[in-house]
């Protein structure tokens, strides 16, 4: 099994000519210059990353990653590992927060099941199945995946974003469903951060402070048996998930076939970081939803200079954090595609 070809082509860039329009275009508009903020840079970026003069985001695709973790059975979650498996039937049945909210959007939602212990039914409506494996191994004894279970990985993510991209998505969101995963993803985070894992395990779905304490300590064992190796493949077989792995394929996959997206709380922001440390010119096509609760989201975010739109305090993965940004995303768009210019209004533009 080969990689994507997004893992080392390089990306796209997004389209200059139509940002420099949308840089012109915000000046005409009836506001004193800058007076909207980040909605402003927001539309302009959306023009040039859509390669459009009325950038809008009303197709969104949402892709909900879901797998297991080895990492489990050291005791560093709240929930037990079966909830990974319920919450895909919680998923397909419109009773999970994403299915609300993807709704409530009018977006498209699927999940894509990559290898859970617990039992899922057959043929849940939405649910891809490609499972690779029960779980990882656990990593504070071993490599989490094999190099040929990353790969597997990487492709289900970039085939996500091939069907978005042929359903003609004009945003591009993934979530992770994996209990266990704020634990891979901190253990990421702190290869690729040189971080303690004091500052970047948090509390997950509800650990008491103690279990955060033995949390970090099982961080710890694996970022020292994986070593001092900072390839980001590497790092992503031996401390990652199949989820986490899926989310970097996919947001490389989307920024490949020019889909702006959005990026949801802790553990999608740390799949960016991944992909970004393989291909930084991600960045140009990232936006960021929220600013989760989880201990460890702040300092990822500060890594990659992201400022997200918003800070909730929500702490459910899903992406959940994501999904509530949307309609400022359109808000952003209404407002470049449909206010007046001074002249067409006839208000003096100060000059
Ligand atoms: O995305 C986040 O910011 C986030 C923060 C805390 C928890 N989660 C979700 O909770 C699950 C992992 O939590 P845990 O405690 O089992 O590691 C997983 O399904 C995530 O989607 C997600
Ligand atoms: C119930 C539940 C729902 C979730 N959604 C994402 N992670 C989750 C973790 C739990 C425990």
């Amino acid at each position: 099994m080969t990689l994507p070809t997004s893992w080392t082509q390089a990306l796209p860039d997004p389209d200059r000519a139509f940002i420099e329009r949308a840089v012109a275009h915000q000046a005409t508009l009836t506001k004193p210059p800058g007076s909207l903020g980040r909605l402003e840079q927001l539309a302009i970026d959306l023009c040039g990353q859509q390669a459009r003069e009325q950038p809008s985001v009303d197709r969104v695709h949402i892709s909900i990653f879901a797998a297991d973790h080895g990492v489990c059975e050291e005791g560093i979650s709240a929930f037990p590992q079966a909830v990974t498996a319920q919450m895909i039937a919680n998923f397909a049945n419109g009773g999970a927060a994403i299915s609300v909210l993807a709704k409530s959007l009018g977006a498209s939602l699927e999940v894509v099941n990559l290898g859970t212990v617990g039992d899922t039914p057959a043929d849940l409506p939405g649910v891809i199945d490609l499972q690779i494996a029960p779980s990882t191994v656990n990593m504070a004894k071993a490599p989490a995946m094999t190099p040929e279970q990353l790969a597997s990985a990487l492709q289900a993510g970039d085939q996500a974003a091939q069907r978005a991209s042929d359903n003609g998505a004009e945003l591009f969101i993934a979530g992770d469903m994996g209990i266990g995963n704020t634990t891979a993803a901190a253990a990421l985070a702190c290869a690729l951060l040189e971080a303690s894992p004091e500052e970047l395990a948090g509390a997950g779905t509800g650990l008491t402070p103690e279990g955060v304490a033995h949390k970090a300590s099982v961080v710890n064992k694996a970022i020292s048996r994986h070593g001092a190796d900072r390839e980001p493949a590497n790092i992503l077989a031996s401390l990652g998930g199949f989820e986490i792995a899926a989310i970097t394929g996919a947001f490389l996959g989307a920024a490949q076939r020019r889909m702006p997206i959005l990026v949801d709380g802790f553990i999608a922001s740390v799949a960016a970081l991944v992909a970004m440390r393989q291909q930084p010119s991600l960045i140009n096509w990232l936006h960021f939803g929220h600013r989760s609760a989880e201990r460890g989201h702040q300092r990822v975010l500060a890594a990659m200079q992201a400022k997200p739109l918003l800070d909730l305090g929500m702490r459910l993965g899903e992406a959940s954090g994501a999904a509530v940004a949307v309609p400022l995303m359109r808000q952003a768009c209404a407002l470049h595609n449909q206010m007046a210019s001074f002249a067409d209004a006839g208000v003096s533009d100060g000059s």
